[in-house]
């Protein structure tokens, strides 16, 4: 395992001091937050876009160390609940924390701990793949020594070495998702939000940034990964929930949601399908061409 895991800081649960929590909070304290907090934690998430209710009153609790994958249909408010619960997207009500640290009136500490995939990831593409890694790494206060040595892990584990001096605005798709993937990782956050990370990716980097999110949550990290591949989810994560329309449909251990089916055919129950399927688009079928 890499020097720089979430392992090296993360103390021994129980085995910190633990100070009475401030006021207004339940239980005692320790040097990451509120003992017993999830690792994420969304109480009526709501947003709005125009007469569009994308997430609507949505709760949910991500335990520390587990892999949670959120699954639901396109629209289904995913990206919009990520934003929220990054800080990346003010919500119109509700709260997100991170280990106890509310997102939107502790955002320095609750940002502190975590690392972000956003959806549609906009970075310093002017930079080599490398610089961005060291500018990133500056802005979480890495010390310079530890992002030498990290972003030189990152570049060579994730396929990306033979390009550091690259652009990044000259990256492919999956190239670019990787350098963002590493940028997320390289402060070595406790909590890993990640929308979409293996969109475009191609099988061999999927595989290695499978075994990189897997070492991650052993050494106590926890993952929250968007996708719409449900094989992937269900080889992977431990904890889903199935979202549609802004709600949760359905949350649990992996076991807890299937129910007994394969993810794919509990999801299609809980969200429908479309009606139509063999019969639409008949003109296709006839084409005299
Ligand atoms: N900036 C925006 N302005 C207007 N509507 C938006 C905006 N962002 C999202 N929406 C709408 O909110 C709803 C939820 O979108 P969101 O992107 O959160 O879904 P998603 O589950 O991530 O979808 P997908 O799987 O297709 O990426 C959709 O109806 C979308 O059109």
């Amino acid at each position: 395992m890499s020097s720089w895991t979430p392992t090296e800081s993360r103390p021994e649960p129980g085995g910190q001091p633990t100070q009475p929590g401030p006021a207004g909070t339940a239980g005692p304290v320790g040097p990451t937050g509120p003992i017993g907090a999830p690792a994420l934690g969304l109480r009526g998430l709501s947003k709005a876009f125009g007469a569009k209710q994308a997430v609507e009153d949505l709760d949910l609790d991500v335990p520390t160390g587990s892999m949670f994958g959120l699954v639901g249909p396109n629209g289904a408010g995913k990206t919009t609940t990520l934003s929220m619960a990054t800080g990346l997207l003010r919500p119109d009500r509700g709260t997100a924390t991170v280990l106890g640290h509310d997102v939107w009136t502790d955002p320095a500490r609750a940002k502190a701990l975590m690392g972000v995939l956003p959806d549609g990831l906009r970075l310093f593409d002017r930079l080599s793949g490398r610089e961005l890694l060291s500018y990133v790494g500056r802005l979480r206060s890495v010390p310079a020594a530890d992002i030498a040595s990290r972003s030189a892990e990152l570049l060579e584990t994730l396929g990306l070495a033979d390009d550091a001096s690259e652009l990044v605005v000259d990256y492919s798709a999956g190239m670019t998702k990787k350098i963002g993937l590493a940028c997320a990782l390289i402060h070595a956050p406790r909590l890993l939000i990640l929308d979409e990370p293996f969109e475009a990716v191609d099988p061999v980097s999927g595989e290695t940034i499978r075994r990189i999110l897997r070492g991650y949550v052993q050494g106590g990290g926890t993952v929250v990964l968007s996708s719409h591949v449900m094989e992937l989810v269900e080889s992977l994560c431990d904890r889903v929930a199935v979202v549609a329309q802004g709600r949760v449909l359905a949350t649990g251990t992996l076991d807890e949601v299937r129910a007994g089916e394969s993810l794919q055919q509990r999801f299609l129950g809980l969200v429908g399908v479309r009606e139509g399927g063999s019969e639409a688009l008949a003109w296709l079928r006839s084409s005299s061409v």
